[in-house]
């Protein structure tokens, strides 16, 4: 699994209990905001611990801030016999690493704090996904240099009348979005993602001739 946001509490417990490994994009509380619980509820289930995978930047976030014994426990440490409940993988940014088949590589992104996008590759598909971040150069270049790829999913936060508070928090916009998509060659799908609940419905609008999908 990508983050570990509100979504993953809409699961169910047997469903939670599937998930072996999280790959965190960055510490942005929207990201982990059920990762606290989530992990609360493997305690002594098999298969443990977790692996919880990211920048050492945003491991550290997650200690200092949350697994600190304070706000929440710290789930690396076991107790009594029970094994720990997870384990913290620091990834860097252009390492790539095996994992059940699919090759994952995260790349650095720009957005307001550290934060890394993942290209995951199985035989079949190549699905990359940028997480949070703003218009750069060096996004066109990774991807560039990611290319082919079968399913891009990026953000769109921001209507471009908003263009100034996306650059503060390092968003995308429609136009920032297709300046991109207009440098990069060799993607078959595009699906859009983040649109922003207050702007969702003038996003959808104004996205709704693009050659994407809005998710
Ligand atoms: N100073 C601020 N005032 C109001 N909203 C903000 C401010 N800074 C960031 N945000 C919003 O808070 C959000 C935190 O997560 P995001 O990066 O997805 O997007 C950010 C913005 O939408």
């Amino acid at each position: 699994m990508i983050d570990a946001g509100t979504g993953l509490a809409t699961l169910s417990l047997s469903e939670m209990h599937r998930i072996r490994h999280i790959f965190l994009t960055h510490a942005h509380m929207d990201h982990i905001a059920a990762l606290p619980t989530f992990l609360s509820n493997q305690f002594e289930q098999p298969n443990l611990p977790v692996k919880v995978y990211g920048l050492a930047e945003t491991l550290q976030r997650l200690k200092r801030n949350i697994f600190n014994d304070e706000i929440w426990p710290d789930f690396t440490k076991a107790i009594g016999s029970a094994t720990a409940v997870v384990e913290l993988v620091e990834l860097k940014a252009g390492e790539r690493i095996e994992h059940e088949g699919m090759l994952i590589e995260p790349f650095a992104v720009q957005h307001k704090i550290p934060t890394v996008g993942y290209s995951v590759r199985s035989e079949h598909l190549h699905y990359v996904f940028c997480a949070d971040c703003t218009e750069s150069a060096q996004l066109v270049t990774d991807l560039n240099r990611l290319a082919p790829i079968d399913v891009l999913m990026i953000e769109c936060a921001f209507p471009d009348r908003l263009t100034e508070v996306a650059e503060k928090t390092q968003h995308m916009t429609p136009a920032m979005l297709q300046r991109t998509l207009l440098q990069v060659q060799d993607i078959k799908h595009v699906w859009v993602t983040h649109l922003k609940p207050s702007y969702e419905s003038e996003l959808r609008q104004t996205l709704s001739d693009g050659p994407w999908t809005i998710l």
